[in-house]
């Protein structure tokens, strides 16, 4: 394996080139689920995977989701499906593939230094560019990893089974049914022996890690409304009760600054931590430095490693997200708006069952609010919830990958937790019954979600080798380990 792996190595430098144009003209498709106007370049976006893979003879398939809940006169992006070879090897292993072709919405305004939708390299190597690290590049990577065997003359060590979506960033509306009917026998994942997903980040900029658990999300929205339009605030402020007054006043009283939850009865649902579990944490290679970089500040909650890390992995947070129907331009309107939406979200993980933190969230929302004796109406809703999930490292998926990175990386990867979400992942792993691995290609600079988001040249070129020699090392792993 030693030798084909270096002809692999080889090949992927001498594409590396191809490979950041086939990225740049994955970034020059806005494939923002969130924006209903952006439906078609999300499907384009689909298409254009697609198109690559099937280039380089997968089979692949657009599987329709149906209507968009909430919005029928939307449909849903595609699931882009595949395999690789086209015809099954019952010889070999196989692998699940997920990743997600759509993104967080950006623009130029918000403070990007170059153009969201334009793959901007730098002077370091860095490569910018929304959907970048999140998750155009590692989803890419796994296209380049088909092409960098093909042109290398490599005989490729797994069957891969291929499943992309374009929702994942709106809490991939659709994609639970179709992955529990695909997993099922005579469906298109029947056969998956294992799932790898690279849809997350290492810890630091410098050590590669495995990861095993995510926090699940719990997206709500606060809807106060009161007079029949907007209103102007000479004629009218002091005289009407305001929605806005209103929702700041139920909003504030969620978190505090030290991110501790308001909520009731929300503290109880979480796992107590255990003594073996907190010695954990000392040993992870991460610092506080680690994380000023990536916040840009040193405006922690924490100053120090293990609590800043447990917050992030082992407890729940809730984060304020912004209001719809505010006045948000520049300037100095002065407008009462009449209907304001706030959003917000809670990061749940072991015990929290997503029903009972609903239940929580919406009686003291209530409760609040009605303290306030407001003569407004409140709605409160649950936009979307996905569960959170831990998984066992020690399974052979886990121990291939661990060789993999090493092999390219030259350290041992750190098992890490995640504080983000990707809700299908425990989907994956029950539908299939089979182990899920996450795999991450970006570092913790790359600021997903953010403005300036990117992928570091090396870690997509690096994390393209990472990929593929996961897939040799996966091939030789004892069965029996399973
Ligand atoms: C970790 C992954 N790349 C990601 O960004 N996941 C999103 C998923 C989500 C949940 N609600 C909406 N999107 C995240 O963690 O925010
Ligand atoms: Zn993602
Ligand atoms: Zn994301």
């Amino acid at each position: 394996m030693a030798l084909q792996l270096d002809s692999y190595f080889k090949t992927v430098d001498s594409l590396s080139g191809d490979f950041i144009e086939r990225l740049r003209k994955a970034v020059a498709i806005p494939s923002i689920s969130a924006e209903d106007e952006r439906r078609g370049d999300v499907v384009k976006m689909g298409m254009f995977l697609k198109g690559e893979l099937e280039k380089l003879g997968a089979h692949m398939e657009a599987r329709p989701l149906g209507k968009q809940p909430h919005k029928e006169h939307l449909e849903l992006p595609p699931a882009i499906i595949g395999r690789y070879p086209a015809e099954k090897d019952t010889s070999k292993r196989t692998i699940l593939v997920y990743g997600h072709y759509d993104v967080q919405p950006a623009n130029l305004s918000d403070g990007w230094a170059t153009e969201p939708f334009e793959l901007s390299v730098d002077d370091k190597d860095r490569m910018y560019g929304r959907g970048s690290t999140d998750d155009k590049g590692p989803v890419l990577g796994w296209v380049n990893v088909i092409e960098a065997h093909q042109k290398a003359g490599i005989e490729f060590p797994v069957n891969l089974l291929m499943c992309f979506e374009g929702m994942e960033e709106y809490g991939s509306e659709g994609l639970d049914d179709f992955i529990i009917k695909e997993a099922a026998k005579g469906g298109f994942f029947e056969d998956a022996d294992a799932c790898c997903i690279s849809d997350n980040y290492w810890l630091g900029t410098e050590k590669p890690c495995l990861t095993y658990g995510l926090r699940g999300c719990s997206y709500y929205s606060i809807e106060v409304s009161g007079p029949g339009q907007d209103l102007h605030s000479g004629v009218f402020g002091g005289t009407a009760q305001e929605p806005m007054t209103d929702l700041f006043s139920v909003m504030s009283s969620l978190v505090d600054r030290d991110g501790n939850i308001l909520i009731p009865g929300i503290k109880e649902l979480v796992a107590p931590v255990t003594t073996e579990e907190q010695s954990l944490y000392k040993d992870i290679a991460f610092t506080m430095d680690n994380l000023y970089e990536s916040l840009g500040s040193k405006t922690s909650i924490f100053d120090d490693k293990e609590n800043t890390l447990m917050r992030r992995w082992r407890f729940p947070s809730l984060s304020l997200h912004g209001v719809e129907g505010a006045f948000s331009a520049p300037g100095a309107k002065t407008v009462i708006p009449a209907k304001v939406t706030g959003k917000f979200s809670i990061r749940t993980v072991p015990n929290m069952e997503p029903e009972d933190v609903d239940k929580l969230v919406f009686k003291y929302v209530k409760d609040v609010f009605d303290r306030l004796k407001s003569k407004n109406t409140l709605n409160v809703f649950l936009q979307h919830s996905g569960k959170w999930w831990v998984a066992s490292p020690n399974h052979w998926n886990f121990t291939a990958a661990a060789k993999a990175t090493e092999h390219v990386w030259g350290i041992k990867p750190d098992l890490t937790r995640e504080g983000g979400s990707i809700p299908v992942t425990l989907t994956f792993e029950q539908a299939t019954g089979k182990n899920v691995l996450l795999l991450p290609m970006g570092s913790s600079t790359d600021a997903a979600h953010s403005i300036n988001e990117k992928l570091d040249k090396s870690n997509y070129i690096q994390g393209i080798k990472t990929l593929g020699s996961y897939l040799h090392y996966v091939a030789e792993e004892p069965i029996k380990a399973a």
